[in-house]
């Protein structure tokens, strides 16, 4: 199991953030994340990532069980993708430099790097089409170029897990789709790792995410086949809004029905 979330809350004073989860995710079981603000997806990526720790519950990641194991070690094999990141790295440094930061999980390279890191990281930037840029420094590049640093930079320590948190934030719908059709590439690739998608945006929902989780205000509304849960009843029923869902090319398109706000 990659990950095993078992009856986890976690409160914060009076409120509780998450509420009795319970979550499964298999090998290679790609699977989104789907909320809406304030659902408590980031605080659960937190957990997992071992940020912070449930009030109850039990957590297991890459079969290691929370409170027997480093975290800094488990840290290592987990790659992680969130605007957080993005505003923790150095907008000095150039593309390379970031991309070679995930092999130590550092922000910056203070450790001794071999030949062979550099080869990786040039063939990471290559596959996710970042040749053009390896030398920039990456306050030069646009909102997609940076996703595909940062993407790379996750890879850099071939993880097994792979979460990648609201990638397609601030980009056109060209950059979107340029973005998803190599994020569709990763989860398609011979030693994959597992993927974790998180997103508000139906549409960006590859048919590759077999899986879903429907986090509401904390709670787990809903896990299971994205296909049994992208229908304009559950959807409306999830979001409290009524919906209509389209599939198109094997993607889910949302609209809001016409009179859900009296337009
Ligand atoms: N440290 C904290 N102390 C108190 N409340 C918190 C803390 N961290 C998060 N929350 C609250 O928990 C709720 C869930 O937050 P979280 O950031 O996990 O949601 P989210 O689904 O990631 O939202 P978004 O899509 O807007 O990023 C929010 O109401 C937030 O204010």
């Amino acid at each position: 199991m990659i990950i095993d979330i078992s009856h986890v809350t976690w409160e914060r004073g009076e409120d509780i953030i998450l509420d009795d989860v319970s979550w499964q995710v298999g090998e290679r079981e790609h699977c989104c994340l789907l909320g809406l603000n304030g659902s408590g997806k980031t605080t659960l990526l937190n957990m997992i990532n071992g940020y912070i720790w449930p009030t109850s519950g039990k957590i297991s990641v890459l079969g290691h069980t929370f409170g027997e194991y480093d975290l800094r070690e488990l840290r290592k094999s987990i790659g992680w993708v969130s605007t957080s990141l993005q505003q923790k790295l150095y907008g000095s440094e150039k593309a390379l430099q970031i991309v070679l930061s995930g092999k130590f999980s550092t922000i910056g390279v203070y450790d001794k790097l071999e030949e062979e890191d550099m080869e990786r990281a040039r063939a990471l930037m290559d596959s996710l089409g970042c040749s053009s840029f390896v030398e920039r420094t990456y306050d030069t590049l646009s909102q997609g170029e940076r996703q595909r640093v940062l993407i790379a930079r996750a890879l850099m320590n071939s993880p097994k897990l792979l979460i990648l948190d609201e990638p397609c934030t601030g980009l056109d719908i060209f950059a979107r789709e340029s973005l998803l059709s190599m994020i569709d590439a990763i989860a398609k690739g011979k030693d994959a790792p597992t993927l974790i998608y998180v997103t508000h945006h139906v549409e960006e929902i590859l048919p590759c995410f077999t899986k879903t989780l429907l986090l509401k205000k904390g709670q787990v509304y809903a896990s299971e086949a994205t296909e049994s849960l992208m229908t304009s009843d559950r959807m409306g029923t999830f979001f409290d809004v009524p919906v209509h869902i389209e599939n198109r090319y094997g993607r889910y398109w949302l609209s809001v029905k016409g009179d859900a706000w009296n337009i």
